[in-house]
């Protein structure tokens, strides 16, 4: 049973923040396909090994020329030149261009050599065995030169970027199919308490549907990691390591929540109290009661409290930077913004406190949004913020600076 006797002193909140993310090795590298990249660190600098574009090409579907061969041409005055090759994107053996002719060309498609421009089809009467030309053209015009994005041995992609839709197409547009990329941390979700009821099930007296696992296994998967929800495993100690044995070797780390505080019936405390898990009390409102370790030497522990913000916030505070290092992001951390808080807040003093807000990023304010109590899980799924309050904080006018951290 926990013991409730001996309150520890509160941790600083950069004290746990530290011992979380140490807890967490980088995870190992593997080659994927491309396919499955999304989201994903990079865990090597891409370098491409070839020019983008790999070659001379138009940029509009029209007619390869020699700008000098136009110098007089205009709306009233066209030059009529022999079209004498058809030029669709693909093609590889190029006939030249001999002055006085033109190609037709497709967008993309190489440039002949003999020709320094493109006029667009718009700016021609389209002929397919002659065409007459109506607007000069400056040397250049309408063309996209070699390596004119990328030059061969350059840095496309630096090691740590979060792979998005556009770093995919960049690696694929370079000839690559697989990139390194860090394997996503694996994290087991266990919910404790016999109070709890599967959503879907009726609802009986004193009892509470769970939302903290699918709650913390959505976070884990929005911060890249792999997460495994075990849900409901009963207020006891021989259940809970039972419950936990057949995911020892395929676990990077447990993220608990309830459990934890100072009640009679602390399942997780109880059972992780002598098995390398170590609580603690951290000086932040929401997320006090806190607990990480290593369970028997094996899998890294974080124990979050079971008030559902509480869980959320300790999440964000502490967990989602350590899973985004270990899984070889360059970003950790949410996006940061110095906001005007627009109604004036209390605080506790002595102790972190973030509350959850409003941010309008027009006119860079932020708006307290419910109360303090960590039980307004609705009032924090608006949100889009925490207000990161200073622990010596009392009270905080209207108009005062506040950081803000941009949440999704
Ligand atoms: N005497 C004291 N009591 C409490 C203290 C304290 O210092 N002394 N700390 C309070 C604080 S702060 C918090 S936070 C909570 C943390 O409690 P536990 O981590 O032990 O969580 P539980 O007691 O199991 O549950 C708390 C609350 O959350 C609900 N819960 C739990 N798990 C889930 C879940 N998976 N899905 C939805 N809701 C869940 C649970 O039903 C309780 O309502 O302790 C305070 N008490
Ligand atoms: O830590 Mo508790 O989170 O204040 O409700």
């Amino acid at each position: 049973m926990a013991d409730t006797t001996h309150p520890s002193p509160l941790v600083p909140v950069s004290e746990h923040r530290a011992k979380v993310a140490a807890l967490l090795e980088p995870t190992a590298i593997e080659h994927r396909s491309l396919d499955d990249c999304l989201g994903l660190a990079l865990a090597e600098d891409l370098t491409s090994t070839i020019p983008l574009p790999p070659f001379d090409n138009s940029a509009m579907d029209g007619y390869a020329v020699r700008s000098v061969d136009l110098t007089r041409a205009g709306p009233e005055q066209p030059v009529m030149l022999p079209v004498t090759a058809d030029i669709p994107a693909g093609r590889i053996e190029l006939p030249a261009l001999e002055p006085g002719t033109a190609h037709r060309i497709m967008t993309g498609s190489q440039v002949p050599p003999g020709a320094d421009a493109t006029v667009p089809v718009e700016r021609t009467d389209g002929g397919t065995e002659q065409v007459s030309v109506y607007e000069a053209a400056r040397p250049g015009a309408h063309l996209r030169r070699a390596g004119e994005d990328v030059s061969a041995g350059t840095r496309v992609l630096a090691v740590g970027t979060s792979l998005n839709a556009a770093h995919l197409g960049v690696a694929s547009a370079v000839g690559t199919a697989r990139l390194p990329v860090h394997r996503p941390p694996r994290v087991l979700v266990l919910s404790t308490g016999s109070e709890l009821v599967a959503p879907g099930e009726p609802l009986r007296a004193g009892q509470i549907y769970e939302s903290n696992g699918m709650m913390l296994a959505a976070a884990v998967r929005q911060a890249g990691g792999q997460a495994h929800l075990l849900r409901f495993v009963p207020d006891d100690v021989d259940a809970f390591h039972a419950a936990l044995a057949p995911h020892l070797d395929t676990t990077d780390l447990i993220i608990t929540s309830g459990g934890v505080s100072a009640g009679a019936y602390e399942v997780v405390k109880d059972a992780l109290t002598d098995n390398g898990v170590e609580f603690t009390s951290v000086a932040m409102q929401p997320g006090k009661p806190q607990g990480l370790g290593r369970y028997r030497g094996g899998p890294a522990v974080v124990t979050l409290p079971g008030n559902p913000v509480s869980s959320m916030v300790s999440f964000e505070v502490f967990v989602r930077p350590a899973l985004r290092r270990a899984a070889g992001h360059e970003v950790t951390l949410r996006p940061r913004r110095e906001a005007t808080l627009t109604e004036s807040l209390t605080s506790s003093p002595g102790k972190r406190q973030y509350r959850r807000g409003l941010f309008d990023a027009e006119t860079g304010t932020v708006t307290p949004h419910g109360g303090p109590g960590s039980h307004l899980l609705s009032a924090m799924a608006r949100a889009n913020c925490l207000l990161d309050i200073d622990e010596d904080a009392a009270e905080i006018p209207a108009g005062s600076p506040v950081t803000t951290w941009l949440v999704d």
